[in-house]
């Protein structure tokens, strides 16, 4: 019988959970409702060929900041957003900082919820923000449907006022305990206050302001430190973790044992931590400034061990941009340029040329670290993440051997630095789909500028 579907790709290298197989994806309604070989087509069905291509669901990035609402001129829903549909994600999440007034209390959240409608060229879903003082207000932020808590247990920097700040340590242990009591999860920013805070402060005053000095004063046992703290609340007080960003295999593997212990907790790290090393931010300088700092090779290649084992939760990227200005400018020394990289369009395209082309690793491993196990972590998979029937249809098309060296003409974010410009890529994405649409293809570019949709996350799925 000859079915008719909205949309059919066909014959591409599909990317299940397990394995990969070569069949055709039917989409109606924006789900996929039928999977197999040759699906026989009504005619006028439209079709994409997607042979030669694998067919992957498209990346979730958990972590990226456009910085709405009043730092949108950092970057914004709508060229954030662009550039992810770019590079082959369909759902992000935004995070409760650099924006003014950050995400901490339910006002907060809707002028966020207002700055994203329409903006955005994929799903997204929010995170609202655990910082002093505002414990009374994480029961309205998690009932109005953010995806998580997130607070710094260092300096977040920003300027101002209302900024966001890092929580202080009874503010850290009755949030933790809040957040449990409402199924909640805490991501964390998890660097040490006091250590950190002292080696920078001798830092400036011996006048030591290179890249390499600014990496020597958030070391290894920083992150380590706050991480081995945060795991301690959190078998005191049963909140869920997700520490984000980890830079370190002795943090990875300090979670993944807490997770052997049976703590609910996760570790994500970023395309950064394991493509770039502070080589790069010597020889690349703030453009390449992110916190915690990058590490040696060395570091490195433990962390892609890790990540080949199995210990590593997700990969996010960790998305923080600004006005160039605030990275180039003459005179302006390391510590005072913008901390932050800005990645999001590369992050597939980066992981399946390290990861799959380069190291050999399985496409499914990559896959789930950017799609299904953020998805299962943060209570969406009955949506998103895999390509299943009755999921969305949130896929995106890779060609994986082509070869192309990326430019700041590729870039979509509003302001075009990025510490991978100039690097070559053997990998590309040919076309995102978010819910069945075609939101971009790289001969047309971004296509569908609005169409994204806030997930708000329901408290059952919280506990997921
Ligand atoms: N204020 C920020 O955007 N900070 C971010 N900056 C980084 N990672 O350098 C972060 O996530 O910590
Ligand atoms: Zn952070
Ligand atoms: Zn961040």
């Amino acid at each position: 019988m000859k079915e008719s579907y909205e949309l059919v790709i066909k014959n591409g290298n599909v990317v299940l959970p397990d394995q990969v197989l070569k069949l055709d994806i039917a989409v109606s309604e924006g789900k996929i409702v039928a999977l197999g070989e040759e699906l026989s087509l009504a005619p006028l069905t439209k079709v994409i060929d997607a042979d030669g291509f694998y067919v992957l669901p498209g990346m979730i990035d958990m972590h990226v900041h456009f910085n709405e609402p009043t730092f949108g001129h950092w970057e914004g829903f709508r060229s954030g957003s662009a550039a992810l549909a770019a590079g082959g994600c369909t759902t992000y999440a935004d995070m409760p900082l650099n924006g003014n007034p950050p995400t901490v209390n339910e006002a907060a959240l809707c002028q966020k919820v207002d700055a994203a409608a329409g903006n955005s060229a994929v799903d997204y879903v929010l995170w609202g923000g655990l910082v002093p003082g505002n414990l009374d207000d994480l029961e309205a932020l998690a009932a109005a449907g953010v995806t998580g808590f997130k607070a710094f247990l260092s300096n977040p920097g920003g300027e101002g006022e209302g900024r966001f700040r890092e929580v202080d340590e009874d503010t850290l242990y009755q949030g933790m305990q809040r957040i449990a009591s409402l199924g909640g999860i805490l991501a964390l920013h998890a660097e040490s206050e006091d250590i950190t805070a002292v080696l920078t402060a001798d830092a400036v005053r011996n006048g030591r302001t290179s890249a390499s000095d600014f990496a020597a004063c958030r070391p290894a046992e920083a992150e380590l430190e706050a991480v081995s703290r945060a795991l301690l609340y959190s078998e005191r007080t049963g909140c869920r973790l997700h520490f984000v960003h980890i830079s370190t295999a002795a943090a990875i593997e300090k979670i993944y044992e807490a997770k052997l212990r049976g703590l609910d907790v996760s570790a994500e790290t970023c395309p950064h931590y394991l493509v770039l090393t502070e080589n790069d931010m010597e020889a690349l300088g703030p453009v390449a400034k992110c916190a915690p700092p990058l590490r040696s090779a060395v570091e490195q290649e433990k962390l892609w061990e890790m990540l080949a084992q199995g210990k590593i939760d997700l990969i996010a990227s960790d998305h923080s941009p600004c006005p160039t200005e605030l990275k180039v400018k003459p005179d302006l020394s390391f510590f005072a340029a913008w901390g932050g990289i800005s990645g999001a369009q590369s992050s597939l395209e980066l992981m399946f040329h390290e990861g799959v082309n380069v190291r050999g690793l399985p496409v499914t491993l990559i896959s789930s670290l950017l799609a299904g196990q953020p998805a299962k972590r943060f209570g969406i998979e009955h949506r998103k993440g895999a390509i299943a029937l009755g999921l969305d249809a949130d896929l995106v098309l890779l060609n994986p051997s082509t070869t192309y060296t990326l430019t700041a003409e590729d870039l979509l974010y509003r302001h075009k630095h990025s510490p991978y410009i100039g690097r070559t890529l053997s990998c590309k994405v040919v076309a995102t789909i978010c819910r069945g649409n075609v939101v971009y293809t790289s001969e047309e570019g971004v296509i569908s500028e609005g169409g994204g949709q806030w997930l708000r996350i329901r408290k059952e799925q919280y506990s997921l």
